[in-house]
């Protein structure tokens, strides 16, 4: 049973999620439907036979497979089932379908834990994302445009020289969510500087990510700077939305007196794997 199921079904069940989003969407109600059917079937089965302990023992049994079977769980919380998701292409069109549902491009729109999921369900591979991914040596970083979702976002691919950072910057008041395509990545979180006095920025905190890794940003959270302290070039994948850092810059902050000054971020090294001409405006 749990073998059919994940066969005829291309989803993945979060378990312990109690919010579904999606509720118009057919790929995501079939398989949640489905999984209903099977707590049904539970249900009656144990009303039928509420004397017989093995009865009961069974059913539960038959649940949880179904639901190991077909619910890798990446995630906590109640029960929310996303497409699977086994190539990059197949990542950018899943965003594009978060993304889509959503009532406009405003912040509070868009449900970051889900595109999350969906970027943890994705296993990198370098030939799926190699034709973004860029290098330049003379630049700290590159940034290559995958796709702008509609104009609700910016797909971006990052690819970090070694011993290279970005500098401190905010998110514009986007959401920012980065996947790490290959190699090792530091997240250093700085607090956003008080009082007009010139002082060191406060290091909150530092995460260390590996292929794979997915993490979030927001300027609620504070301010960052990705470093790439390998000898190896790292590559990441960055979902910025609403798309406002390309639209309107973001701000950068010297770490020793924690002064901020504009960036633009409007430019891009390549856009859809074909290198841009024009300087590098980024942080
Ligand atoms: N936000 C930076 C990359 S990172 O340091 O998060 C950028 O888009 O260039």
């Amino acid at each position: 049973m749990s073998l059919s199921l994940s066969r005829c079904l291309p989803t993945v069940t979060i378990s312990g999620r109690t919010r579904l989003s999606h509720k118009s969407n057919p790929t995501l109600i079939l398989p949640v439907i489905l999984q209903s059917n099977v707590h049904n079937l539970l249900d009656r089965t144990q009303d039928m036979m509420s004397t017989s302990s093995h009865a009961q023992q069974s059913a539960e049994q038959a649940v949880s497979k179904v639901t190991t079977t077909i619910a890798p769980t990446p995630a906590t919380g109640g029960t929310l089932t996303l497409p699977r998701v086994d190539t990059f292409d197949e990542l950018v069109q899943e965003i594009r379908r978060q993304l889509g549902l959503t009532s406009g491009i405003d912040s509070d729109d868009v449900d970051t834990e889900q595109l999350m999921d969906s970027m943890r369900l994705y296993t990198s591979k370098k030939s799926d994302w190699d034709k973004y991914a860029h290098t330049d040596l003379s630049r700290n970083y590159t940034r290559n445009g995958v796709d702008d979702l509609n104009c609700k976002a910016n797909l971006l691919v990052l690819v970090w020289n070694p011993g290279r950072s970005s500098l401190i910057h905010d998110h514009a008041d986007a959401h920012c969510i980065m996947k790490i395509l290959q190699g090792e990545l530091v997240e250093s979180i700085y607090k956003w500087p008080e009082g007009d006095h010139p002082r060191r920025m406060i290091i909150e905190r530092r995460a260390e990510y590996r292929e794979n890794d997915v993490a979030y940003m927001h300027d609620k959270i504070g301010l960052h700077r990705i470093s790439n302290e390998t000898q190896r070039p790292a590559v990441s994948l960055h979902l910025y939305t609403p798309p406002w850092a390309a639209k309107y810059g973001c701000l950068a902050f010297d770490e020793k007196t924690g002064k901020e000054f504009k960036v633009k971020l409007s430019s891009l090294y390549s856009d859809k794997g074909v290198v841009c001409s024009g300087p590098a405006d980024h942080v």
